[in-house]
């Protein structure tokens, strides 16, 4: 029998599945629940043509590994890690996105309105980027998950590059809406991605 019919490719792939249903939809329906659902695009549901392309290649990976290693996926212990990833990282994001309810958008505001108020209670007490740090963990956790070794280390590495040039972009704008009140913020909490101040 091909391996992908497996107990074991029928369990990580269906995490996978989940997981990502999950992630997006919950993204759409919290933006819908603090913006209302005429502000809210499809964007929101944060499906870029790279993300997608990322996901069909860990895919492939999966495929091909499976196929000439069916070992390397029967790693439970390293493929339950990767799934206590993606919930610890979907809890943080979602805890982030709630405790900065409708100061957080999807985009990234260039000019302050407002109902945008800088939050620094919860978990923007400890790191200035709880949702990214959430992603960040969820993405390699996907990874771990499936037992994709080429991926997990090309999600770490593109992602933390993602969030490498979007944090300084990101806090451009919110020194000059906040000033001295995010310059205070600033210096007190680390970004919450690894190597990135
Ligand atoms: C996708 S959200 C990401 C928020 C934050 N970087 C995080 O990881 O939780 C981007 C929007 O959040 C806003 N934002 C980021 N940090 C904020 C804070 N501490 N207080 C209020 N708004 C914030 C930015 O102005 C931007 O429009």
């Amino acid at each position: 029998m091909l391996d992908i019919f497996s107990f074991t490719a029928f369990r990580q792939i269906s995490q996978m599945l989940f997981a990502i249903f999950f992630f997006h939809s919950s993204e759409f329906l919290l933006a819908v629940y603090f913006h209302g659902i005429q502000k809210v695009t499809p964007n929101s549901l944060l499906l870029s043509i790279d993300y997608v392309m990322a996901m069909i290649f860990s895919l492939v990976e999966y495929l091909v590994e499976i196929h000439f290693f069916p070992e390397m996926k029967e790693q439970c212990a390293i493929s339950k890690m990767g799934l206590a990833l993606v919930v610890v990282g979907e809890i943080i994001r979602k805890l982030a996105i709630i405790t900065a309810g409708r100061s957080f958008t999807h985009l990234i505001k260039k000019y302050i309105d407002d109902d945008h108020v800088l939050i620094t209670h919860g978990l923007y007490k400890y790191v200035r980027h709880p949702s990214y740090c959430g992603f960040f963990l969820w993405s390699i956790g996907t990874q771990i998950m499936l037992c994709n070794p080429l991926c997990t280390l090309a999600f770490a590495l593109v992602v933390w590059h993602f969030f490498h040039m979007r944090i300084p972009y990101e806090e451009f704008f919110l020194r000059q809406y906040f000033g001295s009140q995010y310059e205070v913020y600033a210096r007190q909490t680390s970004s919450g991605i690894p190597f990135i101040k």
